[in-house]
């Protein structure tokens, strides 16, 4: 890291000096991206978003301990020694952890063949939400279920073992189990955990119904089937697809598939073309209230597993955000981190599929290399795109929230917002939703990461704090005027989990 930010000073502190959290009564107009001599646009905004310089020295501590690197590897905060061995035992032992669990898979009742996979897979225990979930999903006769755990804790294996507990063996070309996901990367993806939980299970066959996958006029014939709701659809419809035995349907970023009006109908539409299905399970982090009660109604009588909302975020993940002095001030920022971002990998979200393009085109000319992708690529490009950074052949990918949801690489150790997300008509909301999901691609199952999200006006800081009150979190501000300091901090976090590479069961 050599490159210090152009721009100086950031905007609230060249309004009011380091912004203050308390609210001020006294507000003056304010233009997006022009100083405001008298009033920080901080201080009109009720805020969580802490600014003082000592929370910083907190929250270090505090990553070096929810991350259980350091407490258990011991090695202090300020060791030279960056390697830290991670104990996903240790992390797994502590009561307060999502991926806590008393008993063991063979307690949990899953077939000899099935625990075979998840051993080579080298799962060790289950993880809080597996061990909740599994003797529910497995009891007979089969029960719905809406289970919600937070990011990087298993939920696809819980649902996984299922699907491969149901399935009739003796019928291997006929369809029994459908699996759902948001966007193909995540079809693809379940289909290769399916693959690897099941590389024991004799005669086991799975396929993907994503765009491109199967060709017109073929069938699908394969027990379990993983694809996006416009694909499954259309299959099912030209009669490719036979679903007349269809013994369990799953929905993985459920909330997301059934609120979005597209996918929503598409869900159901697929739903409603299956004469019967036994178990439906819906998955997902984040189950907001209005989604809720639709769920109920798709996966009726469910058993449910809820969390509260201020549990849902992963202690392992440090959320800062950085204080830029414009929209196009970003970028420089942006520049400046890349060294961080290449310590691990990195995932940069945007809204627009534009910004995305043109990040990349920057960045590349600036000398760095990156990859981006998003839903105007070919769906082939996506996979090579997709495959080079799960391999580390690509280290920061540029993205919008095509792949906010579900995607897991385990070296994903930073995260950054570069637009923070919003919805509703003309952006009108922060979605704390998605923001949850986005910084969720790092930090997965025990291991350290970093999420930034970047703010430079008073629309994005009050977004961006109410997010942070949504959940009951205080976010650390990165200052970009002691680029040192802010380097110092990320890299001890990031450094710290060397993400995927030390997790040590
Ligand atoms: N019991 C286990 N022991 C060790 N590793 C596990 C175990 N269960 C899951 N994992 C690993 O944890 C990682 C995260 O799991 P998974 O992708 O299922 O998370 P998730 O809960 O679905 O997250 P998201 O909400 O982001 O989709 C994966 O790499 C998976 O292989």
């Amino acid at each position: 890291m050599s490159e210090t930010p152009k721009a100086s000073g950031s905007l609230a502190d060249r309004i009011t000096g380091p912004a203050a959290s308390k609210l001020d009564a006294a507000t003056t107009s304010f233009t997006p991206g022009a100083p405001n001599p008298s009033n920080s646009w901080a201080d009109e905004v009720a805020s969580p978003v802490g600014t003082e310089s000592k929370r910083l020295e907190g929250t270090l501590e505090e990553a070096q301990l929810d991350g259980a690197t350091a407490p258990h590897a011991g090695s202090g905060l300020h060791d030279a020694q960056y390697e830290v061995e991670v104990k996903l035992s240790d992390i797994q032992g502590d009561v307060n952890s999502p991926l806590f669990s008393v008993s063991t898979f063979e307690e949990l009742g899953i077939n000899q063949s099935i625990l075979a996979g998840l051993y080579s897979m080298n799962f060790k225990k289950p993880s809080k939400i597996q061990e909740k979930a599994l003797p529910l999903l497995l009891s007979n006769p089969p029960t719905n279920m809406i289970a919600q755990s937070q990011s990087g804790t298993g939920k696809t294996a819980a649902f996984v073992i299922t699907i491969l507990s149901r399935l009739d063996y003796t019928k291997p070309h006929q369809p029994q189990a459908l699996c759902l996901a948001p966007s193909r990367e995540l079809a693809r993806q379940i289909e290769g955990v399916v693959k690897s939980i099941g590389q024991f299970v004799p005669g086991l066959t799975i396929q993907a119904a994503v765009p491109g996958a199967v060709e017109r006029n073929a069938k699908v014939q394969a027990m379990v089937v993983v694809g996006t709701p416009g694909t499954v659809m259309d299959l099912i419809k030209r009669r490719q697809f036979d679903v007349s035995n269809m013994k369990v349907m799953c929905l993985d970023e459920a909330d997301n598939m059934l609120d979005q009006q597209g996918l929503g109908d598409q869900c159901l539409r697929v739903k409603q073309m299956i004469p019967r299905i036994d178990q439906i399970l819906l998955f997902s982090a984040t189950f907001p209230d209005t989604v809720m009660r639709y769920a109920q109604q798709f996966s009726p009588g469910a058993n449910e597993i809820k969390l509260k909302r201020d549990e849902l975020t992963v202690g392992g993940i440090k959320q800062m955000y950085m204080d830029c002095p414009s929209d196009e001030g970003k970028y420089d920022i942006l520049a400046s981190l890349y060294g961080l971002m290449t310590i691990g990998s990195s995932i940069i979200f945007v809204k627009k599929k534009d910004t995305a393009s043109q990040i990349a085109a920057r960045l590349t000319q600036d000398g760095h290399k990156v990859v981006a992708v998003h839903s105007a690529f070919e769906g082939a490009e996506r996979d090579s795109i997709v495959e080079d950074f799960r391999s580390g052949k690509a280290k920061v990918l540029i993205t919008t929230n095509v792949l906010a949801r579900g995607i897991d690489v385990s070296s994903v150790s930073m995260v950054i917002n570069y637009d923070i997300p919003m919805k509703g008509r003309s952006d009108a909301e922060p979605d704390p939703e998605t923001y949850l999901h986005r910084i969720g691609r790092t930090g997965r199952f025990g291991r350290v990461g970093v999420s930034i999200s970047f703010v430079f006006d008073r629309k994005s800081f009050a977004a961006l704090s109410q997010i942070a009150a949504h959940y009951g979190i205080d976010l650390v501000k990165l200052d970009q005027d002691d680029w040192d300091k802010t380097e110092t901090i990320v890299k001890d976090v990031i450094k710290s989990s060397r993400a995927g590479t030390n997790l040590q069961s």
